[in-house]
């Protein structure tokens, strides 16, 4: 292993910085990563929405994969925004032909705004190509719900959704709860690793700033198992940073703000 960490993301690129490639080079600087990236399509984008999304080809990503691993190497890497069909199949393949086996697959599908960052015709080579290669998944609700085939109304139906996911091939998984509505104060992450459920319970945050919540997560948990920190204890860490970036907001843009991702490693200083 060299000296420092270093994690890779394969995501699109968010020109207002809250969200994909953009957001998981912040999050790996601050936990003290070297990052690297593999950029699967340039989206045009900003706290208002996505007004538009130029995919690249899959042989770009698949090259941009191989110039990295061939020669910086990989400690741990997550996937975010993948596209299309083809692109998937491109990853896949290189996780595959590197042996990479710390994965964070972040199945990105729909930003907040309503844009859609996945083809619908995408989900099944998700499914069937990428969820075998996890070390863990994140999908948040509707997500969930998508990979699962489950209409997801109860904490039940979570960790039915969690074990249907790991069916596919997943090791371990965590369903995010910032979408549900109903939870009132607190929001609940649900943590699956194969075996044993674990809730991560936290205040909900009553903002509108939550953009590049999921990306954020997933780039911290990546982070962490790049260091080598064992899952649920970078779980754990991921949980503390995007709470900490969006408690701490920066009231940027128009519309649904980027959390904030110096705060995480400010109140870790001043707590020393
Ligand atoms: N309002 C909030 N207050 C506190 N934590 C939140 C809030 N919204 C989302 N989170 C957390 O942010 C992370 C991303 O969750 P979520 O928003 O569900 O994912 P995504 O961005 O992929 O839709 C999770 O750890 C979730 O618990
Ligand atoms: C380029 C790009 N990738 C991913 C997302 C979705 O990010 P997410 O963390 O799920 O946050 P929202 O966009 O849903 O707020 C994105 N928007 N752009």
């Amino acid at each position: 292993m060299s000296q420092i960490a270093r994690a890779l993301t394969i995501a699109g690129s968010d020109s207002g910085g809250g969200a994909g490639i953009q957001a998981d080079l912040k999050t790996f600087q601050e936990l003290g990563v070297f990052g690297m990236s593999a950029i699967t399509a340039v989206t045009v984008q900003n706290t208002l929405g996505v007004s538009n999304v130029y995919p690249l080809p899959p042989e770009a990503a698949a090259e941009q994969i191989d110039a990295v691993g061939s020669d910086l190497g990989v400690d741990a890497l997550k996937t975010g925004m993948l596209f299309s069909a083809e692109i998937i199949g491109a990853v896949a393949a290189q996780i595959r032909a590197f042996g990479w086996n710390r994965v964070v697959v972040d199945p990105v599908m729909i930003a907040k705004g309503g844009a859609s960052l996945l083809q619908t015709e995408a989900v099944q080579a998700l499914r069937s190509q990428l969820l075998p290669l996890a070390y863990i998944v994140t999908p948040n609700l509707p997500e969930a719900e998508v990979l699962s085939g489950l209409s997801i109304r109860s904490m039940e139906d979570r960790r039915e959704a969690a074990k249907r996911i790991c069916a596919y091939g997943a090791q371990q998984v965590v369903i995010k709860g910032g979408h549900d509505a109903a939870a009132g104060e607190q929001v609940v992450d649900l943590y699956y690793d194969g075996a044993t459920f674990s809730e991560l319970v936290e205040r909900r945050i009553p903002t509108s700033q939550t953009h590049g919540t999921g990306c954020t997560f997933s780039a911290a948990l990546t982070a962490e198992l790049a260091k080598g920190t064992p899952a649920f204890e970078a779980v754990r860490t991921a949980r503390a940073f995007i709470q900490a970036a969006i408690e701490h907001e920066l009231g940027l843009g128009q519309g649904h703000g980027p959390t904030n991702h110096f705060a995480y490693r400010r109140l870790q200083g001043a707590s020393r």
